[in-house]
């Protein structure tokens, strides 16, 4: 039995087939772990969140962005947009059931036997695993609950940037979403600097990489994440447990797969289908 950890699929549906074949994944005995935005930008979205969903326990998934995206477009919350690529998944018969599924995904999953811990985009320098694992739950049980469509309406928006234990409501939810879901550059005290994308050289005078920051509270815990693909994989700081899984696949690059155990990259190269 080997568990596997997959970076963005964005819809990549058959590079995912391709390095699923490539480890003879079985789903009967392997698990797969999923670093979130499964859908949008790729050609398959549709595809993948029906495989994915068909995994059952075999499984385990964190919400990304274009997820949260997906959901806030299917509610009625956000227009779809030009380089949506999400209108096969909003047509689809078992839509419902798909995004039922989706929206009681947790935005953290943590391993306490491994003390590995996988999201989407990032764990912020002031948060250990506790505290993390805490706030998430607070997103999740609005998200999963009666008015998570208030919290999808409220959801979108870069501020506030710096987080205080005083925020309240949905400026204190947005934070958590998006220290989870979008974050790349942060300073020390976890302020987050949302308009840089490119590599961590470019990034912006002042902030790092939130998995660089010395005085990092969750550094004991082995940390999964993708949404960066400009990092094309490469933390520079494997003694700091963190894994960069997106390869920017949707991008033209490719996608990639880790062995949780053994560390073993498998890969397979975005081409037109
Ligand atoms: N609370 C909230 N507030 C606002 N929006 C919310 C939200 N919750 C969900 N959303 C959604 O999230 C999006 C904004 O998120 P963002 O994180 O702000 O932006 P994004 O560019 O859309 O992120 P993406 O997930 O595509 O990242 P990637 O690194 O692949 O790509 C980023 C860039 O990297 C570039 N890139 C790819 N590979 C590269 C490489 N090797 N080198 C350099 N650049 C590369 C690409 O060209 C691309 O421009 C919105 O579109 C919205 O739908």
């Amino acid at each position: 039995m080997a568990t596997y950890v997959i970076g963005d699929i964005q819809g990549c549906f058959y590079q995912l087939q391709c390095v699923l074949e490539k480890v003879n994944f079985s789903p009967a005995e392997d698990k797969l772990w999923v670093v979130g935005d499964l859908v949008n930008r790729g050609p398959n979205s549709l595809e993948t969140l029906r495989y994915i969903y068909k995994l059952g326990d075999s499984c385990k998934i964190v919400l990304g962005n274009h997820d949260l995206h997906l959901l806030a477009i299917a509610h009625g919350v956000q227009p779809h947009k030009k380089q949506d690529t999400l209108s096969d998944i909003l047509t689809a018969p078992d839509r419902d059931q798909l995004l039922h599924w989706l929206r009681h995904q947790p935005l953290v999953y943590y391993d306490e036997a491994n003390n590995m811990a996988m999201v989407h985009a990032g764990i912020p320098p002031q948060w250990s695993i506790k505290k993390a694992l805490a706030r998430a739950a607070e997103v999740e049980e609005v998200l999963q609950g009666e008015h998570f469509i208030d919290f999808l309406s409220n959801m979108y928006g870069n501020q506030p940037n710096r987080w205080d234990k005083s925020l309240k409501g949905w400026p204190r939810l947005r934070l958590i979403t998006n220290y989870f879901t979008r974050m790349r550059f942060c300073n020390c005290l976890g302020e987050l600097e949302l308009s840089a994308k490119g590599s961590p050289k470019e990034g912006p005078k002042g902030y790092k990489p939130w998995y660089l920051h010395s005085k990092r509270k969750a550094k004991d815990t082995t940390i999964l994440f993708g949404h960066w693909a400009a990092l094309e994989g490469k933390t520079e700081s494997e003694s700091h447990n963190v894994f960069a899984l997106d390869t920017g696949c949707v991008w033209g690059n490719h996608l990639t797969l880790m062995n949780v155990e053994s560390k073993k990259i498998t890969t397979c190269r975005c081409k037109t289908q």
